[in-house]
């Protein structure tokens, strides 16, 4: 199980990532062209296929287990105004997932994921960012440890989630800061807020953003200064992720932008990352574009929880299902092209 000692040993296990198994690839690739189809007619499922097993290190990998975890965190920077609902509706929505309540509830049943929840401090919001840091050195190493320890043993694909009333405004500072640009050009209405609102929140990440972003020099401050304990949770996870290759599937805008401080550090990190989908969330576009990442669904979610991801899951079934299971040109008989 993947612990980080300190910030140092962070930065190390970021700096020294795994690679895919290139003889697993080069296997499923030569495969993929001797399934009994037009050569590349399914597509990017066939570059799904691959990419498993490079990562699963198997000519013929296996999607399951599909493991899903949802992180969740409180926001000091709630009190400017900057959500349409509440704080204490965090900590209602863990009870609901605990419940099976959820929109993530249902979708994970729906696409066979098994689902925890990891609440983290809830009764302890992060500093207000447009005042103060997020977290201390500690808080900020206990989230990421948090999210390393949520993977499980034997998950052959991951999938992220959050909840965090507020999120959406430090996911939207932590763009600013690492990739520049306005405010404005990362605000969205996150839960449904109005156009005051909207102002306020590019008000406060102007803020946050000119009061860190000199100190956010590497991943692990930025987090730390700019993020949230679900958003430092989902990084370690999926840095976790990679360095027991395991595959991610990426969900919306914050789990998005939890990731960018890491990429900043290793313009190879997102290798093992799938972007599911692209969220209504308007900094979502952007932001998957400067990750290089092209989503695969764009289905007008502004939810986060991983619901996002959990609809992309029968997609990763399909491309694994038709690599797996059909018919080769000799077995079946079917003449090739010339
Ligand atoms: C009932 C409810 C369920 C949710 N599930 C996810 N979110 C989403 O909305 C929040 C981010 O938006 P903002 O920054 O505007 O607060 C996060 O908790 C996110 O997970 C929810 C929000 C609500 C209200
Ligand atoms: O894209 C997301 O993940 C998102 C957007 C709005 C609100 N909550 C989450």
């Amino acid at each position: 199980m993947t612990r980080f000692a300190d910030p140092a040993s962070f930065a190390a296990a970021l700096a020294a990532l795994p690679e895919p198994d290139e003889a697993s690839r080069t296997a499923a690739l030569n495969r993929q062209a001797r399934l009994t189809k037009p050569t590349g007619a399914l597509g990017r499922l066939e570059d799904i296929a691959v990419f498993m097993a490079g990562w699963q290190g198997s000519e013929r990998p296996e999607a399951d287990p599909v493991q899903a975890v949802v992180f969740a965190g409180n926001h000091g920077v709630t009190a400017q105004g900057v959500s349409a609902y509440p704080p204490e509706v965090t900590v209602q929505m863990v009870a609901n997932f605990e419940a099976g309540g959820a929109a993530i509830n249902a979708l994970t049943a729906a696409c066979g994921a098994r689902l925890s929840v990891v609440a983290l401090d809830l009764d302890r919001p992060t500093g207000d960012i447009t005042r103060e840091a997020a977290m201390s050195a500690e808080e900020c190493l206990d989230a990421l440890n948090q999210g390393a320890a949520a993977l499980g043993a034997d998950t052959r694909l991951l999938l992220v989630g959050e909840m965090g009333i507020g999120n959406t405004t430090p996911a939207a500072a932590l763009c600013a800061a690492v990739l520049g640009g306005s405010a404005q050009d990362w605000v969205g209405r996150g839960t449904g807020i109005d156009d005051l609102g909207l102002s306020r929140k590019a008000v406060a990440v102007e803020a946050a953003v000119a009061l860190h972003s000199g100190a956010a020099t590497d991943a692990f401050e930025t987090l730390r200064l700019l993020g949230g304990r679900e958003i430092a949770a989902m990084a370690g996870a999926i840095l976790a992720a990679r360095l027991a290759r395991v595959p991610v599937l990426l969900d919306g805008f914050i789990a998005s932008a939890a990731i960018l401080p890491l990429l900043r550090d290793n313009p190879r990190f997102t290798d093992h990352c799938i972007a599911a989908h692209c969220s209504a969330e308007a900094g979502h576009v952007l932001l998957l574009d400067k990750l290089g990442l092209e989503p695969l669904l764009h289905l007008g979610l502004r939810l986060g929880e991983g619901t996002g991801a959990a609809l992309a899951v029968p997609i990763v079934r399909g491309a694994l299902a038709t690599h797996n299971r059909m018919a080769t040109f000799d077995e079946a008989a079917v003449t090739d092209k010339a």
